[in-house]
């Protein structure tokens, strides 16, 4: 059996990736772009893929694929409909990083209203010569008693809500989809959840009712000391109109882990905006720890197996 790996340099150093040769003849690429794809998967009978785009013409191109494993929660980069229509399995792994992902959400949080970046600045270079015990700069505010929207409320959206209130937060919520009902949890039409939250956070996949989710409209009916978080998917978030927000205090704050262009492009305006203090941006790690790669290949072996492929 062929298993073709497009992307390994994404999953790092895990041990248990050792295991995958277990399984059959195992040809691993650190990357791939576009045009490498067709060529590297021809003769794949499963294909590992992390962020490489499969579409129709690629799926076409390998004529003895029996499965489509991503390395990853979100199946944004593979054509579903295409895969199914030729009858191709894609299996996803589900909540293995909802951990990393829910901590990562709060790191980009506690440091935009603790001003982390700020303090620890101000501690090297001017607190020896300060002659005050502390200083009383940018505004730092709890999140005891704050509201706190959720965008997605699967695995990670759930295990955000858990540890917001136990920071003391009201949490509501927004899904489109009636899978993720909570009756515990408050759930708000979108417009509500925006302009009544101190804080937001993404975590939703990328799909035709959350691309562009939030633009310009959405953005003005926040609140102006409202922070944003976006760990879903960068689709859902117009980075322009984020960053005109920024600029304009729409918003008190942003922290990105996701873009609509995986790396950013040197041109996104989120990289040339005039409150760089406002914004946290990430290239794409909330997923990463140690734990949860190793998790993730625990994930991808099972789904091989499960899927019981004779060649
Ligand atoms: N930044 C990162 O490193 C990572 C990002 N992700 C992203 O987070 C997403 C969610 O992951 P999980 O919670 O594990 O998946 P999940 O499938 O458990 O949850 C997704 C939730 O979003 C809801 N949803 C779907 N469409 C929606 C819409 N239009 N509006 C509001 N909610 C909607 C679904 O009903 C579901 O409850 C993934 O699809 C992926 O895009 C996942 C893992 C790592
Ligand atoms: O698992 C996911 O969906 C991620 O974004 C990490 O690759």
């Amino acid at each position: 059996m062929n298993i073709v790996l497009l992307d390994a340099e994404t999953l790092g150093n895990v041990a248990n990736l050792e295991k995958v040769k277990e399984l059959g003849h195992l040809v691993s690429y650190p990357r791939t772009s576009p045009e490498q794809v067709q060529e590297r998967i021809k003769d794949a009978n499963i294909i590992i893929t992390n962020k490489v785009v499969l579409g129709k013409s690629e799926i076409d191109a390998a004529e003895n694929l029996k499965l489509i494993c991503i390395a990853a929660t979100g199946t944004n980069n593979i054509d579903l409909d295409y895969a199914k229509s030729r009858d191709i399995p894609v299996k996803n792994v589900a909540g293995y990083s909802t951990e990393s992902v829910a901590q990562a959400t709060f790191s980009m949080l506690l440091s935009l209203i603790n001003h982390l970046s700020y303090y620890d600045e101000y501690a090297k270079n001017d607190y020896a010569s300060s002659g005050l015990f502390t200083h009383i700069g940018p505004t730092i505010w709890e999140l005891k008693g704050k509201r706190f929207g959720i965008i997605g409320l699967g695995n990670i959206g759930k295990r955000v809500a858990f540890i917001a209130q136990a920071f003391g937060c009201e949490v509501v919520y927004y899904s489109s989809s009636g899978k993720s009902r909570d009756e515990k949890l408050q759930r708000l039409e979108l417009e509500e959840l925006l302009t009544t939250s101190d804080i937001v956070t993404i975590h939703a996949p990328l799909n035709e009712k959350t691309k562009e989710l939030i633009g310009k409209k959405e953005l003005s009916h926040m609140k102006s000391n409202a922070i944003l978080i976006n760990v879903g998917r960068g689709g859902i978030v117009v980075e322009s109109d984020l960053a005109n927000a920024l600029e304009q205090g729409e918003l008190a704050g942003a922290g990105l882990d996701v873009f609509e262009k995986e790396p950013v492009a040197s041109e996104n305006p989120l990289l040339k905006i005039n409150c760089p203090e406002k914004l946290i941006m990430q290239p794409h790690v909330a997923w990463s720890s140690q734990e949860a790669r190793e998790t993730l290949v625990e994930g991808i072996i099972q789904n091989i197996l499960d899927a019981n492929i004779s060649i």
